[in-house]
């Protein structure tokens, strides 16, 4: 299968000796959604600014569309619709004139450009407002504006940088729902970064856990949550300062293990985890330690990100 997107061992650093990229390697297939998950500062804008010709790494190499980044960066904007954090429409101009500028701006004119325009509108259910300045749209409406902006010039790959942060969740799901009819509908890779693990978990064909300018995991949903067997067991302490006695209390229960703390947030994995609990309970009983809540839980891409980056997903 052809690769929409491949970056090889990217390495960026910032000013102050902030290692942004630290080798970061990826593929996109055509045709899929691949979702980059990781928590602030991880390094993921840095990536898509990268892979859209906006930063040049220190090291490494990356091609999107066949084309390299950095030999030409010219075809490479040509073959992309770029979905960034910030909005870039015009607040001042109409969702129609936003669309028709973007439009010529890739040299897509007449006719051509008229339908596109009515087609995009219509489909991200625009139409309605369309001659209306932007300035006073809904937050979600600006925000699929910027998605039908990016995909005017019909790009091969679409890059999706946090699309959903900030919109409230109704409008959320409803943009999650644009998202996986756009990738259903047309034959297009998509990158998207996101720092929602259910986003993730909901959108993307298969996705990496990107951590300290790195991929540390990376594979479909199902496969990475297949990883990890039996249930997730999650007890939170009464007292912080009780860790040390709940660590060696817990570690006498043989029925949990890959136990990890996060502050007062106890983890662990059970084959059993209705009858792991009792016997934790007891034992940290025992030892004088107080327990405020106990869940029990299939595994999640929290536990898959748990596992791979050692600590708990603080997006
Ligand atoms: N222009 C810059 N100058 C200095 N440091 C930067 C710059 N851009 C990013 N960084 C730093 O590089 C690291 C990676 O940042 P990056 O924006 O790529 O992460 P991210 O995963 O996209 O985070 P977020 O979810 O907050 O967007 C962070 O430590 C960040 O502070």
């Amino acid at each position: 299968m052809t690769s929409a997107v491949t970056a090889h061992e990217l390495t960026k650093s910032y000013p102050g000796h902030v290692t942004a990229l630290d080798g970061l390697t990826l593929t996109v297939r055509a045709g899929e959604v691949f979702g980059l998950l990781g928590p602030n500062g991880a390094g993921k804008s840095t990536t898509v600014k990268i892979l859209t010709t906006l930063a040049r790494p220190d090291s490494g190499s990356a091609t999107v569309a066949g084309h390299d980044v950095l030999r030409h960066p010219a075809r490479v904007r040509r073959a992309i619709g770029v979905v960034a954090q910030r909005s870039g429409l015009d607040p001042m101009a109409s969702g129609r004139d936003n669309l028709t500028l973007q439009g010529r701006l890739f040299g897509v004119r007449g006719h051509a450009l008229t339908s596109r325009v009515d087609e995009l509108l219509d489909r991200f259910d625009l139409a309605g407002a369309a001659g209306r300045n932007v300035r006073g749209w809904s937050g979600g409406m600006q925000r699929r504006l910027d998605v039908a902006l990016a995909l005017v010039h019909r790009p091969e790959v679409l890059f999706l940088d946090e699309p959903t942060t900030g919109l409230d969740p109704e409008v959320r799901t409803a943009m999650w729902s644009e998202i996986a009819r756009l990738a259903a509908d047309e034959s297009m890779a998509i990158l998207l970064t996101t720092h929602y693990l259910d986003e993730a978990d909901r959108l993307a064909a298969r996705l990496a856990i990107v951590d300290g300018g790195r991929i540390v995991a990376e594979g479909t949903p199902a496969q990475l949550k297949g990883e990890l067997q039996g249930d997730a067991v999650h007890l939170e302490l009464e007292r912080p300062a009780d860790e040390p006695q709940a660590r060696q209390a817990i570690g006498t229960v043989a029925r949990l293990r890959e136990v990890s703390f996060d502050g007062r947030l106890l983890s662990a994995r059970a084959d059993d985890g209705a009858a792991a609990v009792p016997a934790a309970l007891a034992a940290l009983e025992t030892a004088g330690v107080g327990v405020a809540t106990v869940t029990v839980a299939r595994p999640s891409l929290d536990d898959v990100y748990l596992r791979h980056a050692g600590r708990r997903f603080a997006a």
